[in-house]
């Protein structure tokens, strides 16, 4: 209790003295109470630092969770003021190591064997630390090489304290001042939450990157390290040791020969492939994450380092972001509000006319410049905005993408100033579009649901006249559903009608040709 109250008197402290009171007092209309106990600190000097470079400052000196915290913030775009973003996105949670008696102990309970009977060589100094893990290189006693992971000891406890105390402030925040709750700090901390916690369980990492190498596995465009399971726990991952340059060393990479314009467009068609093929994307693509292989085998491919958050996204996510991606480059924003209504993200009642004019404000800017030069986060990035005024809940998923999505295109137009984001994307979301209209993507739906079918169908006479049955008068849902079956059944029936109709054209034809074949020369 002491130490959690110690704790707290840090955090206000800290608060205090870079004045992330102020910032809280001009951003909003406090009430007077918080502006009354804001202003006793009179004795503070007058502040002149930007708020965004104070409220980095405040966080990087409470440490590495409230630096993650920051780095979180930064990137709900959709909430945070620009400045302050871009300022919190500069948060860098580089930390001391933890010293390798730690590390060797962690993975000595971890794996059951002390590192020298587990390894034929480990190297006790960390290659890099941050302030959830550090990685160790080491040889298996096969010769390969290998990177393996260790979370740091003690996080967990560390974590849930933190985050604690950050669900007491928000929930004394919000019910002081109901006009914070605009912000959703609650929901903002929830989030962290279960985002730092999938973190802290390395063998989600390890799957995440086991299902992205199984989806490149005959890719000439990424390489994932394979994991080696019999050394996993979720406090230590193994894996294949990776060789290359970091992306961000664009000078090295150039001097190696690698063709800079085709690493941007590549990874350009690498990202849409996780996001429209697969809805499985790496969302932590900071430069320090990727590098480009120069080993003749494997000359100019991207590595994938680093599994631990991606996103993921159903159908219904991928068709509202073709459908959006397309509707915005035809500049057809009527389209872009239906989509919004239709696919009830939008409240039914939303007029959409309202909404049209409200996307065509914030999106026309946009379009003012060369095709090349615009920015799919960025788009993204205004519609969250505007929706959020008409009650639409941005999904997480689609924060995560529309974040991912930044990032690729910093990196590609760092590559590349001449990348055109468009043209290297259209064909994605058109196949995309073309595989889920017409006649493809009802067979395709068709094949990907025939096993549930085989089921439903010989029952449905049975539910059907259950249904009538029990409901003289169905209510709307049950009548919505009935009638949804029935076109469903009528649609799969003028298939089969049709796929009948061909094989039957096909099967008399057989016929007629050997028929004519064999008689065809008495006629
Ligand atoms: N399989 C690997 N092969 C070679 N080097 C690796 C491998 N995995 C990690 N590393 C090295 O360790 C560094 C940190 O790894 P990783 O990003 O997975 O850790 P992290 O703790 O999540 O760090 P951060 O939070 O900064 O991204 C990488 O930048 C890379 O230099």
């Amino acid at each position: 209790m002491i130490l959690k109250f110690l704790r707290l008197l840090k955090i206000f402290t800290v608060a205090t003295k870079y004045g992330l009171d102020e910032i809280a007092m001009s951003g909003f209309d406090a009430p007077r109470t918080a502006r009354f106990v804001s202003g006793m600190f009179f004795w503070r000097k007058r502040i002149t630092t930007p708020r965004g470079i104070r409220l980095r400052l405040a966080l990087e000196e409470l440490g590495p969770i409230f630096i993650k915290f920051g780095q979180v913030l930064s990137t709900r775009r959709d909430l945070m003021p620009p400045d302050i973003a871009d300022e919190l996105s500069r948060l860098q949670d580089r930390v001391p190591p933890f010293p390798s008696d730690q590390a060797i102990a962690q993975i000595t309970a971890s794996l059951g064997a002390h590192p020298d009977q587990l390894f034929a060589s480990f190297d006790p100094v960390p290659v890099a630390s941050a302030s959830i893990a550090q990685v160790h290189f080491a040889t298996l006693k096969n010769g390969k090489e290998v990177a393996i992971k260790v979370l740091r000891p003690g996080m967990k406890k560390t974590i849930d304290e933190d985050i604690a105390l950050m669900y007491m402030a928000t929930g004394l925040i919000e019910r002081v001042w109901a006009e914070s709750r605009r912000l959703k700090p609650r929901e903002v901390v929830a989030e962290f939450d279960k985002y730092l916690h999938d973190e802290l369980d390395l063998m989600r990492e390890a799957a995440n990157a086991a299902q992205l190498r199984r989806n490149f596995a005959d890719s000439e465009l990424l390489m994932v390290p394979e994991m080696y399971w019999d050394y996993c726990s979720s406090s230590v991952i193994v894996m294949e040791r990776m060789n290359g340059i970091p992306v961000s060393q664009i000078d090295r990479l150039a001097a190696e020969g690698v063709d800079l314009k085709k690493l941007s467009s590549d990874g350009v068609e690498i990202f849409f492939t996780q996001v429209f093929r697969d809805g499985f994307f790496h969302a932590d693509m900071h430069p320090g994450n990727i590098l480009v292989s120069i080993d003749p085998a494997t000359f100019g491919r991207y590595i994938a380092l680093d599994f631990g958050i991606v996103g993921t996204l159903n159908d219904f996510d991928k068709d509202y972001l073709s459908q959006n991606f397309l509707a915005f480059f035809r500049r057809d924003y009527k389209r872009v509000a239906e989509a919004h209504i239709e696919s009830g993200w939008a409240p039914r009642n939303t007029r959409v006319d309202e909404l049209e004019s409200a996307v065509r404000a914030c999106c026309e800017p946009i379009f003012d410049r060369p095709l090349k030069d615009i920015s799919f986060g960025q788009i993204l990035l205004r519609l969250f905005q505007t929706s959020r005024r008409f009650n639409v809940e941005v999904q997480p998923q689609l924060v995560l993408l529309q974040k991912t999505l930044l990032n690729i295109e910093g990196l590609g137009r760092q590559l590349d100033p001449d990348l055109d984001l468009w043209k290297t994307a259209k064909p994605y979301l058109e196949r995309w579009m073309g595989e889920q209209v017409g006649w493809r993507g009802l067979v395709e739906r068709l094949k990907a649901e025939a096993p549930r079918y085989a089921h439903i169908f010989p029952q449905l006479p049975r539910l059907a006249h259950r249904a009538l049955e029990q409901h003289a008068q169905p209510h709307a849902a049950t009548q919505d559903l009935l009638t949804m079956l029935v076109l469903e059944q009528r649609r799969t029936n003028r298939l089969i009608g049709f796929v009948a109709w061909l094989a039957g054209g096909i099967a008399s034809g057989i016929i007629f040709a050997a028929l004519f074949a064999r008689y065809g020369q008495h006629l």
